[in-house]
């Protein structure tokens, strides 16, 4: 399976990105600058947090008309895997990938610790691995993580189990806590948590690892592979 971490000027979880994929799942992986046209040879595109374009007008508000940005948007209507963290998530619903919008933290502070998430849909490809409604520990660092979306948007994402990930205790002012969601088909996923950082025990927490063995999973599973761990 061969995974894609996007660049755009700014990013700065690329690497632990990379590393996440090398380290826990032994793939090939590349990175690919934002100017990039062809994302055929990927399976799942990484799309990570930062400071894309140094946040200018509203985070991930200018990275959604980079060149790459047209090719996720293919890549999602072709069903390969897109996960979006933090500003990959911002970008991922200011290019309509995603519904809602992500504002400034309700306390109007950047946001730098870790987090108790519930697993509350785990019947998509990135979650698999966990078990349905299942406490883990994910890390988030950022200024706008305040999911909003109008009511009839909210009644949609629930009725479809698209709320894939909640705050135990809210940091931002999300939206019925929600940290991260899905598209209707479940091949998108956008989050604010950090789960490439959440990779091994000596990071303080190694929750994060199965998001990753999840892409695996079910990307062996749609080609008749075996699964890992
Ligand atoms: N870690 C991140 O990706 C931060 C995202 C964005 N820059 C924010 O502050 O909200």
């Amino acid at each position: 399976m061969k995974f894609a971490v996007l660049v755009f000027p700014g990013s700065n979880c690329d690497i632990d990105c990379y590393k996440a994929v090398e380290d826990v799942l032994g793939e090939p992986v590349d990175y690919v600058w934002h100017t990039a046209t062809d994302l055929s040879a990927y399976d799942c595109i990484l799309v990570p947090g930062g400071f894309s374009y140094g946040d200018y007008l509203r985070c991930g508000a200018i990275s959604r008309f980079a060149p790459v940005m047209n090719e996720v948007a293919k890549a999602a209507e072709q069903g390969k895997f897109i996960l979006g963290i933090c500003n990959g998530f911002q970008i991922l619903t200011e290019a309509g990938l995603l519904p809602g919008a992500l504002r400034r933290n309700m306390s109007m502070k950047f946001r730098c610790h870790d987090t108790v998430l519930q697993v509350a849909n785990n019947t998509t490809p990135f979650t698999r691995d966990y078990a349905q409604g299942e406490e883990i520990v994910i890390p988030i660092a950022h200024g706008e993580g305040n999911y909003y979306c109008d009511e009839d948007t909210l009644a949609r994402l629930q009725a479809n189990n698209q709320i894939v990930f909640t705050y135990k205790s809210n940091p931002n002012g999300s939206l019925t806590d929600i940290a991260g969601i899905c598209n209707e088909q479940g091949n998108v996923l956008g989050m604010m948590p950090h789960p490439e950082r959440a990779v091994d025990q000596l990071l303080g927490t190694d929750d994060g690892k199965r998001m990753f063995t999840s892409i695996l999973n079910a990307w062996r599973d749609k080609h008749g592979a075996a699964s890992v761990r």
